[in-house]
């Protein structure tokens, strides 16, 4: 089954552009809606991060409190680090039992916020960048996450430049806003799926 890695940075618009693959029935892997759901469901993972961060990082009901372990590891490195080398692991784990079930695909989509930056490319035929200006990728957050311009910069600055990920990735899609999305989407699609029937 052919892999095609998708990223881009914060507000890129990477899930925007996986809601168009999924029309065209390609199954699609996302690692960070994966990671939210994994903090709090596996027992081995809600160990670890009780133990790394303190017992109240969940609140009585089980919901990890997102916003106070989000103060934590934007505003210190080592923390980050940590959080990361403990969910990371288990959320590539997730996906290698999530392919084990994608049979009839002629390929598939992960898309990962971090995907140049926790090695998980390495792992896929072929890696995908959504690019989108600066400023526009920090006013999407804002608006979508009602977050402040400063919350938005400590997790874009937690992540490689679009400059760094250019050399890894083998395809972009740009989302500027001016050039049309679906066409670009399209074209690659088309080429994926020539690509995995020349795979197959
Ligand atoms: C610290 C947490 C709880 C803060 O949650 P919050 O609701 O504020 O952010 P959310 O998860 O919605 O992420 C928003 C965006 O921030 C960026 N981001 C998330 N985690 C990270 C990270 N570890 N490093 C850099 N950027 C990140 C991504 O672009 C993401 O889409 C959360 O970000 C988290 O659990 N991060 C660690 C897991 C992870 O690395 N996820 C992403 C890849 S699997
Ligand atoms: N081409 C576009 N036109 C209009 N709005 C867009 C476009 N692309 C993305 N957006 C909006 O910008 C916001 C961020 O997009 P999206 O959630 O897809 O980004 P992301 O790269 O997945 O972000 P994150 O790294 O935070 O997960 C969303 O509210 C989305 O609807």
């Amino acid at each position: 089954m052919l892999k095609i890695g998708i990223t881009g940075g914060i507000g890129s618009g990477k899930t925007t552009v996986c809601k168009f693959f999924e029309l065209q029935r390609i199954p699609v892997f996302y690692a960070d809606q994966q990671a939210k759901s994994i903090m709090h469901t596996d027992g081995l993972l809600v160990d670890q991060i009780s133990r790394e961060f303190g017992a109240d990082i969940y609140f009585s009901n089980g919901e990890l409190n997102r916003s106070k372990l989000g103060a934590l590891v934007f505003n210190d490195e080592e923390k980050l680090k940590k959080l990361n080398s403990i969910v990371h692991p288990a959320v590539f784990r997730a996906f290698d039992n999530w392919l084990n079930q994608q049979k009839n695909a002629p390929y598939v989509l992960k898309e990962a916020a971090l995907l140049f930056e926790s090695g998980s490319y390495k792992d896929c035929d072929f890696n995908l960048l959504i690019t989108s200006p600066h400023n526009l990728k920090i006013s999407r957050i804002m608006q979508r996450d009602s977050v402040s311009e400063g919350e938005v910069l400590k997790r874009m600055n937690k992540q490689l430049s679009d400059a760094e990920k250019a050399p890894l990735s083998d395809f972009t899609i740009n989302n500027d806003e001016k050039q049309l999305l679906i066409p670009q989407m399209l074209d690659l699609h088309n080429h994926f799926i020539n690509l995995s029937l020349s795979v197959k």
